[in-house]
């Protein structure tokens, strides 16, 4: 007899639940990074990333005026009423989304917003209608500075990478983010409390497990918890909110520059059941046409490359096609070489 065991979900969105038992005050493992001294900080980082591929930064320089703006802009964004931010329809995949994450059946107890921040983009739509409006400058005006100032940072850690990694061009990361034709993306996503589970040994939803794309992504959120990242061994790790500080996530396609070295994290985020988290998140990506391959400059003598060669733009086109569990990595991995004896006896490429 076949048994059929449907994944938990709240009936009414089909959020799935995601088993959670009760954590009690533990230490954290996640690797903290003090940019004050940037010699320690590019060794310590090189080894977060390929750890973890996650690392939280202190003493970044970023004035908590400027992040405290965005986020007052942000909570008087999606205290808005339904109907008004409705108005701004469906996400294509920019704009104001609600519980829909993607366009393949993606779930979660969250609203969103997410914006096209590439400097050259033609796909300005939702920024052009929404944010020019009058009522709207100052949020506008709060967005464009935060966003420069998660560009300069994650030129500021990418830089640290190359230096910790060895690499005597300190911007071979950094110029494919900073470049004008850079494909990057800025998110916020508010998560409101869900308190029907609380008791329960679970948690509904807020944003599915995945990894994400790009080269790298700089996190900020409120003081909610609710982040995990997945450890090698697939266990899950809660991160420790902290609002004054960034988190950092290694993209899929800096695990593709470092041929593996360097782990895309697979992370998630479970929805709070008292408090509403709030986060700001910068995903750094290539330009269009940049080619993803492993460095030259890291491989080792011998070192077979594991993946095909593609672009970025081939990578977002079938990344934007798959749902957020799926290694999207996968179908660009080379075959393994069985070698024995020196002599290669299988090559699937
Ligand atoms: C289900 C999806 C949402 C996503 C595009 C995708 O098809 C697979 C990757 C998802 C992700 C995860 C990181 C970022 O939040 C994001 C903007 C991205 O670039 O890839 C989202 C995409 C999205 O929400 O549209
Ligand atoms: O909201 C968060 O804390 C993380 C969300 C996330 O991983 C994403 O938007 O890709
Ligand atoms: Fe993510």
């Amino acid at each position: 007899m076949v048994v059929l065991v449907a994944k938990p979900t709240i009936e009414q969105h089909q959020i799935p639940l995601i088993k959670s038992p009760k954590q009690s005050t533990f230490l954290s493992i996640i690797p903290i990074i003090d940019l004050s001294d940037p010699v320690s900080a590019s060794t310590s980082m090189v080894k977060a990333c390929s750890e973890y591929g996650f690392f939280k930064v202190t003493s970044h320089g970023i004035p908590m005026e400027l992040i405290n703006k965005l986020e007052a802009e942000a909570v008087k964004f999606f205290s808005l009423p339904q109907i008004e931010k409705e108005r701004l329809g469906q996400p294509n995949p920019f704009g104001y989304g609600n519980k829909k994450i993607g366009a393949n059946g993606d779930v979660g107890w969250l609203e969103y917003l997410l914006l096209d921040i590439t400097s050259k983009s033609k796909n300005k739509s939702f920024i052009s209608s929404f944010l020019s409006e009058p009522s709207s400058t100052s949020f506008c005006a709060a967005l464009n500075e935060y966003i420069a100032a998660m560009r300069r940072l994650a030129r500021q850690v990418l830089e640290l990478l190359a230096d910790g990694l060895g690499i005597k061009q300190r911007d071979i990361f950094s110029k494919l983010v900073m470049n004008e034709e850079s494909d990057s993306v800025f998110r916020v996503n508010h998560y409101p409390p869900y308190p029907l589970l609380q008791g329960f040994n679970c948690s509904l939803t807020g944003f599915g497990e995945h990894t994400d794309p790009q080269v790298i992504s700089v996190l900020r959120s409120n003081n909610t918890a609710g982040l995990q990242i997945a450890l090698r061994d697939g266990s899950w790790v809660s991160v420790p909110p902290d609002q004054e500080s960034f988190f950092i996530n290694v993209g899929d396609s800096l695990q593709v520059l470092t041929n593996g070295r360097f782990r895309s994290v697979k992370h998630r985020v479970l929805a709070n059941g008292m408090r509403s988290r709030l986060s700001m998140i910068y995903f750094g990506g290539p330009a269009p046409k940049q080619r993803l391959a492993p460095l030259q400059q890291l491989m080792e003598e011998g070192e077979q490359s594991l993946y095909k060669e593609f672009t970025w733009f081939e990578y977002k086109a079938s990344a934007y096609k798959s749902r957020l569990a799926d290694n999207r990595l996968a179908q660009f991995e080379k075959q393994k070489q069985l070698v024995s004896d020196g002599k290669t006896l299988i090559n699937h490429q």
